[in-house]
Protein backbone atom coordinates (compact mmCIF):
# COMPACT_ATOMS: atom_id res chain seq x y z
CA UNK A 1 0.00 0.00 0.00
CA UNK A 2 2.79 2.52 0.55
CA UNK A 3 3.82 2.94 -3.03
CA UNK A 4 0.29 3.96 -3.59
CA UNK A 5 0.24 7.07 -1.51
CA UNK A 6 -0.72 10.46 -2.74
CA UNK A 7 -1.64 8.82 -5.84
CA UNK A 8 -5.23 8.39 -7.41
CA UNK A 9 -5.46 4.38 -7.31
CA UNK A 10 -7.96 2.32 -9.18
CA UNK A 11 -8.02 -1.20 -8.87
CA UNK A 12 -9.39 -3.27 -12.30
CA UNK A 13 -9.30 -7.28 -11.49
CA UNK A 14 -10.20 -10.35 -14.03
CA UNK A 15 -12.94 -12.53 -12.67
CA UNK A 16 -12.93 -15.81 -14.83
CA UNK A 17 -10.53 -17.91 -14.22
CA UNK A 18 -8.49 -15.67 -11.74
CA UNK A 19 -10.65 -14.41 -9.17
CA UNK A 20 -13.46 -17.31 -9.68
CA UNK A 21 -12.32 -21.16 -10.10
CA UNK A 22 -13.47 -22.87 -13.24
CA UNK A 23 -16.38 -24.55 -13.45
CA UNK A 24 -18.28 -25.87 -16.26
CA UNK A 25 -21.44 -23.53 -16.38
CA UNK A 26 -20.03 -20.18 -15.87
CA UNK A 27 -23.36 -18.98 -14.34
CA UNK A 28 -21.84 -21.12 -11.22
CA UNK A 29 -18.77 -19.60 -11.27
CA UNK A 30 -18.56 -17.66 -7.73
CA UNK A 31 -15.66 -16.22 -6.09
CA UNK A 32 -14.55 -18.16 -2.85
CA UNK A 33 -15.62 -16.26 0.70
CA UNK A 34 -11.82 -15.79 0.56
CA UNK A 35 -11.71 -14.04 -2.49
CA UNK A 36 -15.16 -11.66 -1.68
CA UNK A 37 -13.11 -10.63 1.35
CA UNK A 38 -10.12 -9.53 -0.33
CA UNK A 39 -11.93 -7.79 -2.80
CA UNK A 40 -14.32 -6.09 -0.42
CA UNK A 41 -11.05 -5.02 1.25
CA UNK A 42 -9.21 -3.66 -1.35
CA UNK A 43 -12.22 -1.93 -2.17
CA UNK A 44 -12.45 -0.04 0.59
CA UNK A 45 -9.24 1.88 -0.28
CA UNK A 46 -9.53 2.14 -3.90
CA UNK A 47 -12.06 2.00 -6.44
CA UNK A 48 -12.32 -1.49 -7.80
CA UNK A 49 -13.92 -2.43 -10.63
CA UNK A 50 -14.19 -6.62 -11.42
CA UNK A 51 -13.71 -6.81 -15.18
CA UNK A 52 -15.04 -9.83 -17.54
CA UNK A 53 -15.26 -10.09 -21.26
CA UNK A 54 -18.60 -11.40 -20.42
CA UNK A 55 -19.18 -8.17 -18.66
CA UNK A 56 -23.08 -8.00 -20.25
CA UNK A 57 -23.66 -11.31 -18.61
CA UNK A 58 -22.26 -10.57 -15.46
CA UNK A 59 -23.79 -7.42 -14.80
CA UNK A 60 -24.57 -6.49 -11.35
CA UNK A 61 -24.80 -10.24 -10.35
CA UNK A 62 -23.26 -10.55 -6.84
CA UNK A 63 -20.73 -12.96 -7.24
CA UNK A 64 -20.70 -13.47 -3.74
CA UNK A 65 -22.24 -16.43 -2.41
O1 LIG B 1 -11.45 -12.84 -21.10
P1 LIG B 1 -12.16 -13.06 -19.80
O2 LIG B 1 -13.00 -11.88 -19.38
O3 LIG B 1 -11.22 -13.50 -18.71
O4 LIG B 1 -13.22 -14.23 -20.03
C1 LIG B 1 -12.76 -15.49 -20.49
C2 LIG B 1 -13.94 -16.44 -20.56
O5 LIG B 1 -14.43 -16.57 -19.21
C3 LIG B 1 -15.56 -17.46 -19.08
O6 LIG B 1 -15.16 -18.77 -19.40
C4 LIG B 1 -14.22 -19.34 -18.53
O7 LIG B 1 -14.82 -19.51 -17.22
C5 LIG B 1 -15.96 -20.42 -17.24
C6 LIG B 1 -16.52 -20.48 -15.81
O8 LIG B 1 -15.58 -21.00 -14.91
C7 LIG B 1 -15.53 -21.81 -17.75
O9 LIG B 1 -16.69 -22.64 -17.83
C8 LIG B 1 -14.87 -21.68 -19.13
O10 LIG B 1 -14.32 -22.96 -19.51
C9 LIG B 1 -13.74 -20.66 -19.06
O11 LIG B 1 -13.18 -20.46 -20.37
C10 LIG B 1 -16.73 -16.98 -19.93
O12 LIG B 1 -17.80 -17.91 -19.86
C11 LIG B 1 -16.30 -16.80 -21.40
O13 LIG B 1 -17.39 -16.17 -22.10
C12 LIG B 1 -15.08 -15.87 -21.44
O14 LIG B 1 -14.61 -15.80 -22.79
Amino acid sequence: MKVAKGKRMVVFLDYDETRSPIVDDPDHAFMFDEMCAAVREVAKYFPTAVRSQRCKQLGRTQRCK
